[in-house]
C-alpha cells in the first residue's frame, strides 16, 4: 500500500520524474503535431509513428484503434527499449574487437570483400556471416539485457517446481549465457565460431541464447537491432582500426542495461591514406 502511495507524493525524486515525463511528452507532441499538420501533403509518414497515427485518425470516429496517450506511450517504449540496448551492444562489440585484434582483421576482410568501401546495402549486410557470429557471441557474453522477469498469472509448474499465482520469476540471462552445462566447458571463452551452424545449434538447448528473450513477448526490434549493428560495425571497420586506450578499466555494470562503468576509451586510427 505504502509503495503504491509513494508514487503520488511530491517527493524530490517524483518531482524530477514528473518534470522529465512532461519534457518527453511535449517533445513527442511536437513531432506528432508536425505530422498531423502536414498530413494532407505528406501523409502521416511511412514509419511506425505514421502507422500509429493512421490508427488514431478521425475516420475511426469515437473509437480509434489507439488513443493519443497510447501512441505517446508506444513511442516512449520503443525509444527506451531500442536505444540503450543497441548502443551497448555496439559498445561491447567494439570492446571485443579491440581485445581480439585477429577477429577485427577477419571481420574487416569480410566487410571489404562483401561491401567494398561504400555504404553497405541490406543484401550486403546479410552476407556478413562472421560479423553476425561475432555479434551473437557478444550478445552471449555481454548481452545488454542481463535479466528479465515474468509474473505467474496462475498456479503453474516449471521444471517440477510449483509456482503459485502472482510469483515474480527472474530469468538470469547473463548467468545462463555463461553456464557450462548449457554452452560446454568453454562457456566463459569468447568463441564466435560456436555459432557457425546457427543460433539454435550453438548451445545444448535451441533457445539457449536469450539476449532478445524468447516466445511471444520476445524483442520486437531484434532483426532491426542486428541489421543496425552490422551496418554500424561494417562502416567503422571500413574506416578505422582500433584498440583499447590504456585508460580503459574493465567494470561491466548492470544499470537496466549492462554497460562499462567507466566508459570505453579507445584509440582509433584512420585507414584512409
Ligand atoms: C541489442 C539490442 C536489443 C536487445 C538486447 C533487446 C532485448 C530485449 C529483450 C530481452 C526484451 C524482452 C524484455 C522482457 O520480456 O522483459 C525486449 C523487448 C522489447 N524490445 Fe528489444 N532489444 C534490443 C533492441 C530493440 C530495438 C532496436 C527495439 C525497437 C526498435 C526494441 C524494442 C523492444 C520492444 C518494443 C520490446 C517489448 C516487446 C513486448 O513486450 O512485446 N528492442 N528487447
Amino acid at each position: 500500500m505504502f509503495v503504491k502511495l509513494i508514487r503520488y507524493l511530491p517527493t524530490e525524486k517524483n518531482l524530477k520524474i514528473w518534470k522529465l515525463d512532461k519534457e518527453v511528452r511535449s517533445m513527442l507532441m511536437n513531432i506528432i503535431k508536425t505530422r498531423l499538420e502536414n498530413k494532407d501533403t505528406m501523409g502521416y509518414g511511412n514509419d511506425l509513428l505514421g502507422l500509429m497515427l493512421e490508427a488514431c485518425a478521425p475516420e475511426h470516429g469515437q473509437n480509434p484503434i489507439l488513443s493519443m496517450d497510447e501512441i505517446i506511450d508506444e513511442c516512449k517504449t520503443f525509444f527506451f527499449a531500442g536505444h540503450d540496448t543497441s548502443s551497448h551492444l555496439l559498445t561491447w562489440t567494439m570492446f571485443l574487437l579491440s581485445t581480439h585484434p585477429e577477429w577485427q582483421e577477419k571481420l574487416r576482410e569480410e566487410v571489404l570483400r562483401e561491401c567494398g568501401n561504400g555504404a553497405p546495402t541490406g543484401d550486403m549486410l546479410n552476407k556478413l556471416q562472421l560479423v553476425n557470429m561475432f555479434l551473437l557471441e557478444t550478445l552471449r557474453l555481454y548481452g545488454p539485457v542481463a535479466v528479465i522477469q515474468r509474473k505467474a498469472c496462475s498456479d503453474l509448474e516449471v521444471g517440477g517446481i510449483k509456482v503459485p499465482e502472482g510469483t515474480v520469476l527472474t530469468i538470469p540471462i547473463a548467468t545462463i549465457h555463461r553456464d557450462k552445462e548449457v554452452w560446454g566447458e568453454d562457456a566463459n571463452e569468447f568463441k564466435p565460431m560456436r555459432f557457425e551452424n546457427g543460433v539454435t545449434r550453438a548451445g545444448k538447448h535451441p533457445n539457449a541464447l536469450l539476449s532478445f528473450s524468447s516466445g511471444p513477448r520476445s524483442c520486437i526490434g531484434q532483426n532491426f537491432a542486428m541489421i543496425e549493428a552490422k551496418a554500424v560495425i561494417a562502416m567503422i571497420l571500413q574506416r578505422f582500426s582500433f584498440s583499447l586506450s590504456p585508460k580503459y578499466v574493465h567494470a561491466p555494470m548492470g544499470m537496466i542495461t549492462v554497460r562499462p562503468k567507466f566508459g570505453l576509451p579507445m584509440v582509433l586510427m584512420s585507414l584512409e591514406m
